[in-house]
């Protein structure tokens, strides 16, 4: 449903800066899956997911790589085409915090109308408000939202609402940026289930949750791919990379969280020391060679590729599986992996 081959993406500041956000990532996406993205702020997650709707306005820059949806290579595209033939149809986003940036002074039935209206300009307002409330129905929430203000509505609901404004013309891929950290526990699981639904009837061909809650992530992805200054260091299923994380900052996030799953419960608590690398200038070799437990002279020196230990699964550093396994297994017996 979704391939990106080797994409590529900066910044230009205003002091004619380079910051390389997005380096070389390559992902695939299945029909019906969920592809969950973690990493610390500022890895380059949100960055990632404007970059791979092909929707280029500086100071983000386009530099190289390929980006597939549904068998249609977007890549290149002009700005106005994507606009026009790409966003909203094909793949929707749903920003950081959107719920919060909707205008207070209009009614949900008018940012529905301007959505509809960019892509089909001759609609009537009756025309849209059949297609709201048929879209309202199908996905349970009640039609009397269409004409309440934001202000009207409690955060879940305004959320879930948001949720739906950005699936108006039925895209096949949905990307949600942290779509529920800002809500309450019970309206966080009202949202999920929104989206799951979204997934499970087909409505939604394939999806792509960003978020730095990792449990959240375990529940809702079928795959996950963690993020490190702009570069992917680990992907696998769910279950590999939550419960048997390979590269040793996967391994220092999932140490860092508290999960009520059988068998991580007594683990020990940890964290990364340290800070990520400056995107404006990366280090030629490992990025997370100055925060790691392991690092080796040659981490600092040579770039390190993604190695694909099996299908879908792969981590990006110089140590094999059995010397990261029996690194893990030492450091879990005495100080936890992260402790200095
Ligand atoms: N408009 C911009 N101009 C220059 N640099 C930027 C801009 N926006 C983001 N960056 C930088 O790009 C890098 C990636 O940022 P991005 O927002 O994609 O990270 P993130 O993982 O989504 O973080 P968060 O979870 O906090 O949103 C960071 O180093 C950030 O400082």
């Amino acid at each position: 449903m979704l391939e990106v081959r080797d994409l590529t993406t900066k910044y230009v500041t205003r002091y004619k800066e380079d910051v390389y956000a997005v380096d070389r990532v390559s992902l695939k996406i299945e029909e019906g899956k969920t592809l969950g993205i973690a990493g610390e702020s500022g890895c380059g997650k949100s960055t990632l997911a404007l970059s791979l709707m092909g929707y280029y306005f500086p100071p983000l820059h386009y530099i190289s790589g390929e980006i597939i949806i549904d068998g249609q290579n977007i890549t290149g595209m002009k700005p106005d085409e994507v606009r026009k033939s790409i966003l909203g149809k094909e793949i929707a986003y749903i920003p950081q915090a959107a719920m919060n940036a909707l205008n207070p002074t209009r009614k949900v039935i008018d940012f529905i109308g301007d959505v509809i209206r960019a892509h089909e300009p001759s609609w009537t307002r009756q025309m849209i408000l059949d297609h709201a409330r048929a879209l309202f129905e199908r996905l349970g929430l009640p039609p009397e939202v269409l004409y309440k203000y934001p202000v009207e509505l409690s955060g879940g609901m305004k959320q879930r609402t948001v949720i739906a404004v950005a699936v108006i013309l039925t895209p096949k891929v949905l990307i949600a940026d942290e779509p529920s950290s800002a809500l309450d526990v019970t309206s966080q699981k009202m949202v999920i289930k929104m989206l799951r639904d979204m997934m499970e009837s087909g409505f939604i061909k394939a999806m792509i949750f960003i978020t730095h809650e990792l449990p959240l992530l375990y529940n809702v992805a079928d795959d996950i791919m963690v993020m490190y200054a702009g570069q992917i260091v680990e992907k696998g299923t769910a279950k590999q990379t939550v419960f048997d994380p390979l590269h040793p900052y996967s391994k220092g996030l999932m140490g860092s969280i508290l999960v009520p799953e059988s068998g991580l419960r007594s683990a020990k608590l940890t964290a990364i020391p340290g800070a990520p690398p400056n995107l404006k200038n990366p280090p030629p070799g490992c990025r997370f060679a100055d925060r790691c437990k392991y690092v080796k002279p040659e981490c600092r020196v040579m770039s390190v590729p993604l190695y694909e230990v099996s299908q879908g699964r792969a981590y990006r550093c110089i140590l094999s599986e059995e010397e990261l396994r029996r690194a893990y297994n030492h450091g879990e017996q005495g100080k936890s992996v992260f402790e200095r």
